[in-house]
């Protein structure tokens, strides 16, 4: 049995307790609106009932009901307290809003990082290659007039990750681009590269250096260095629930393409990407590659100055790959200046007309995609499948390391072998000649001899390539 003293006590701890839990809930704005709604409405009902007469005021006085003439009172229950914490909330979130717009504390966080940090060494820092010295050398020794008047300029850019275990996931990019240029950007997993397009888009601080963006500083005007960039980031950024025709409207108005031009620029893009028939569609029924188009379509429409492109044709059919490099193509014509990282050497060889190399955030070589087979791949490729058993192929791999001495065999695989012919001074006509007196002699079904695809060239920087952890210093 519970005395009534004991009710009375625990009456009174549920009352402090539900006075505390009252105050503590000043912090959240529904509870405050609801409180201040539930309030008001009970207030108005027994302010009516207990003022209406003086038997109800005497039922009132007996039943303990409190109320308040005044309904803003902080008293219970007025409502003064609610709105009040509501004002304070409304105020703090404002300024809230503006640090975060404003990246105030970012701007704050990258003066420290550049004022009182110096960037960690780099891990691997051989010689430097001498067209990416030559470039940095170009771009820090370029009046500042030049560097705006350039699509983009990046000076000494630098991103270091992690605030006790640094990680330079960018080290020191210095490059120029210029009107009408598709600069490739490659480089192994975990190189840089979509950090270096996240830094020039302001999606990440920068810790050193700084870029021209068609003249705008990344660092002191990143919104007027925004506005003239198109980006098509590695994973689509789409809002779902809009269509395709929509979402390419809205772009365009937000670049600011006038209202009578926005249809057909609209309907180009879209015929232009093979779109069409998922234009009225909602983004969220689009498969993987047509997301990706429209990815695409955004960075491109309304032509920017200056547009990134992260892996834009990763998951599109051969025929929607094509009509992207064309529109590319046709973009980079009109003079805009196109910067895309893919892992496809085809896309590079076709739509680059400079790439450079990225290992471990720092550039390994630069150049046009046949400047750099001829410096990096010298020599020839051959590929040759040999009919009969593994004698033949065995004396068929001593003839081609007799004739061709100092070539490498790359594989083998099921009586296909893949070698580098490292001989420079060869012509085409003797590698054929020789090749085809071996055809007869060792019955190959077939062989073929190329020059050095961008790709080897690509891999024989993958020895550069460190894990993260090597890299921290
Ligand atoms: N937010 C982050 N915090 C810490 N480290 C990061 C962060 N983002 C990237 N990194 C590291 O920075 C390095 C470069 O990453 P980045 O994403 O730029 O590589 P990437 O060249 O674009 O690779 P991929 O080809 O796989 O897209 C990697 O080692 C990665 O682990």
């Amino acid at each position: 049995m519970i005395s009534g003293r004991e009710r009375f006590q625990s009456t009174l701890g549920l009352v402090d307790l539900s006075q505390t839990l009252d105050l503590v809930f000043l912090v959240l704005p529904n509870y405050c609106l609801g409180r201040a709604f539930s309030n008001f409405y009970q207030n108005y009902h027994f302010l009516q009932f207990c003022t209406s007469s003086i038997p109800t005021e005497f039922i009132c006085k007996v039943l303990n009901i409190s109320y308040q003439t005044n309904y803003y009172s902080f008293s219970q229950p007025g409502v003064g307290r609610y709105l009040t914490s509501l004002t304070v909330q409304g105020l703090t979130f404002l300024c809230l809003l503006f640090i975060i717009e404003s990246r105030i504390l970012c701007q704050l966080w990258q003066f420290r990082r550049r004022y009182w940090s110096a960037l960690p060494e780099s891990p691997v820092s051989p010689p430097e290659d001498r067209d990416v010295a030559d470039e940095r050398k170009k771009v820090l020794e370029s009046p500042v007039e030049q560097s705006l008047s350039s699509p983009l300029v990046i000076k000494e850019l630098s991103k270091v990750y992690g605030r006790r275990d640094f990680l330079l996931a960018v080290d020191r990019m210095s490059l120029a681009i210029s009107r009408g240029e598709c600069f490739g950007l490659l480089g192994f997993n975990g190189a840089g590269k979509t950090t270096t397009f996240r830094m020039l888009t302001g999606d990440e601080t920068v810790s050193s250096g700084d870029a021209y963006i068609d003249g705008h500083s990344i660092l002191h005007s990143m919104k007027k260095a925004q506005q003239r960039i198109g980006y098509c980031p590695q994973f689509d950024p789409l809002l779902e629930h809009m269509t395709g025709r929509e979402t390419l409207c809205l772009y365009a108005r937000l670049r600011g393409v006038p209202e009578t031009y926005i249809t057909s620029c609209v309907e180009n893009m879209l015929r232009g990407l093979l779109l069409e028939a998922y234009a009225n569609k909602l983004v969220r029924t689009y498969s993987g590659g047509n997301k990706r188009k429209l990815s695409a379509g955004i960075a491109l429409i309304g032509g920017p100055p200056v547009i990134f492109m992260d892996e834009p044709s990763t998951g599109m059919d051969p025929v929607a790959r094509r009509l992207l490099w064309d529109a590319v193509t046709r973009t980079r014509e009109s003079g805009k200046a196109v910067i895309i990282t893919s892992h496809s050497m085809e896309e590079c060889e076709a739509l680059c007309t400079r790439l450079a190399i990225m290992v471990n955030g720092q550039l390994k070589c630069l150049g046009s995609p046949q400047h750099l087979k001829s410096k990096f791949g010298s020599g020839y490729t051959l590929l040759a499948k040999t009919s009969r058993g593994e004698d033949d192929l065995k004396a068929f791999k001593e003839f081609v390391e007799a004739v061709f001495p100092g070539s490498l065999l790359k594989h083998e695989h099921q009586g296909m072998v893949h070698y580098h012919i490292t001989n420079q001074k060869l012509s085409w006509a003797q590698v054929f000649g020789i090749l085809e007196k071996a055809k007869e002699k060792f019955d190959l079904e077939d062989y073929c001899v190329s020059q050095i695809t961008l790709e080897q060239v690509f891999l024989g920087f993958s020895h550069f390539q460190q894990p993260p952890d090597v890299g921290l210093v």
